[in-house]
């Protein structure tokens, strides 16, 4: 639990853009942290890349997206520009805190299928 010590938080104001063709909201990355919980609101525009296909993520009224993959890696993601309105985010980053750590981190054993056990953590 060591990994919800840095809690960083970013709000997003994506102005509505006559020609979301042109442009992107945010381009592709995938956060640094190990897991981003983000509250979106209605406009729409987060993708995940999946299988090099860019997958989107439709706003659900009253859920969280929750950023990262089974293996604590953040899934690459983009959001798109858009016509329709300006759009709101709010990401919260969870992290090990603002100051490096000499602490090691790894997957929780027990998430880890048993190929994957034992095996060293970079
Ligand atoms: O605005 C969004 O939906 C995503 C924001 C994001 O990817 C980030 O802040 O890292
Ligand atoms: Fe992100």
């Amino acid at each position: 639990m060591d990994c919800m010590e840095g809690l960083g938080i970013i709000s997003h104001y994506y102005p509505a853009c006559p020609q979301p063709e042109l442009i992107i909201g945010i381009n592709k990355h995938s956060d640094g942290d190990f897991i981003t919980v983000l509250l979106q609101d209605h406009i729409g525009g987060l993708q995940v890349l999946h299988h090099n296909q860019w997958i989107d993520v439709p706003p659900k009224p009253g859920s969280l997206v929750l950023i990262s993959n089974d293996k604590y890696i953040s899934v690459e993601h983009r959001v798109l520009a858009n016509k329709v309105g300006p759009r709101i985010s709010v990401a919260c980053f969870f992290s090990t805190g603002a100051s490096p750590s000499s602490k090691l981190y790894g997957p929780i054993a027990e998430l880890l299928s048993e190929d994957k056990k034992g095996s060293p953590v970079h």
